[in-house]
């Protein structure tokens, strides 16, 4: 079993970033990032902090809005279309979840698709799917580069994604897809799903329940992918895959914390890279 290290290719990725950001600031242009944060959710202040760590560390301009909870759903539109205006910010992230009186569906069609570092945006969703991707999310991007960079070669595999959210199962099914893969998309409706998880070469799970998947999901040599999440009784960081059982049967596995969480955060710091670079064209 060989761990996949997001951290380490993380750190090496931010290093070659702030080479080309450098050279991006010669010329002329600053990468900016934006994150806006509506309340005190403690989790998102966590990812936060990360984000304007990186954010700061790869010499981009980089600010964090907070709101209070309250802040109505109109001030969050009127915000975002000031923010879609400003030439300072090539990436804007609306930190989700909202709170419950704010729609979520009109805050992201309401961020520039040219500034959507998320990919969240339906033009940019559509534009995934029909092959002509722009900005893409970026959890399953990472976790494309993190299985490039470990020699795994996805074409004519069997792949299955547990999980079909909007921001990881779906666009994680049609990146492998576009790379060969022969993808299934499970959820909680999937009948059999062990015997199914069984059949993949490379398992991704997105389902946020932590240890949900056992040594018996796992066909001994398959690649397993945890974008999980949670936390234990003891407030502990745990996947949504029993990391202790079934590393001893993957042939490659990413960790929690230390795989996926960091590699979102780079991509996301790659796409603000290519938006601001796209400025000079
Ligand atoms: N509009 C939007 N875009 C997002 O990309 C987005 C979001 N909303 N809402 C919340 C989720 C979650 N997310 C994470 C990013 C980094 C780590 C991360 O860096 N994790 C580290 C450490 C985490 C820790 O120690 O708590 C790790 O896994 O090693 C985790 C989770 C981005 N999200």
């Amino acid at each position: 079993m060989t761990l996949i290290d997001g951290k380490a290719l993380a750190d090496k990725m931010a290093v070659a970033l702030k080479t080309k950001v450098d050279a991006l600031k010669t010329a002329g242009v600053t990468p900016g990032l934006v994150v806006v944060l509506v309340g005190e959710n403690p989790a998102s202040q966590v990812y936060v902090r990360n984000k304007e760590r990186r954010a700061t560390a790869a010499g981009f301009n980089s600010e964090v809005i907070r709101l209070a909870e309250d802040t109505s759903e109109a001030d969050l539109l009127s915000l975002i279309d000031k923010l879609n205006a400003d030439e300072k910010w090539h990436g804007i992230l609306v930190q989700l979840p909202l709170p419950a009186h704010i729609s979520e569906e009109k805050v992201l069609l309401e961020i520039s698709p040219d500034k959507d570092v998320d990919g969240f945006h339906p033009i940019n969703m559509g534009r995934l799917w029909s092959g002509n991707p722009l900005m893409i999310p970026s959890t399953p991007a990472g976790i494309m580069v993190m299985l490039e960079e470990y020699g795994v070669d996805v074409s004519g595999k069997t792949a299955v994604v547990i999980g079909r959210s909007n921001i990881v199962g779906k666009p994680m099914a049609q990146m492998l897809l576009d790379k060969n893969a022969t993808v299934t998309i499970a959820h909680s409706k999937t009948k059999n799903l062990p015997e199914l998880a069984k059949t993949a070469d490379i398992l991704v799970v997105a389902i946020g329940r932590g240890n949900f998947v056992t040594a018996d999901f796992v066909k001994p040599g398959a690649v397993v992918i945890d974008v999980g999440m949670n936390r234990d009784d003891n407030g502990k960081l745990i996947g949504d895959v029993k990391f202790d059982e079934v590393a001893p049967i993957a042939s490659l596995i990413t960790p929690v914390p230390g795989g996926v969480g960091p590699m979102t955060i780079t991509m996301l710091m790659e796409q603000t890279y290519e938006a601001a670079k796209r400025q000079l064209d």
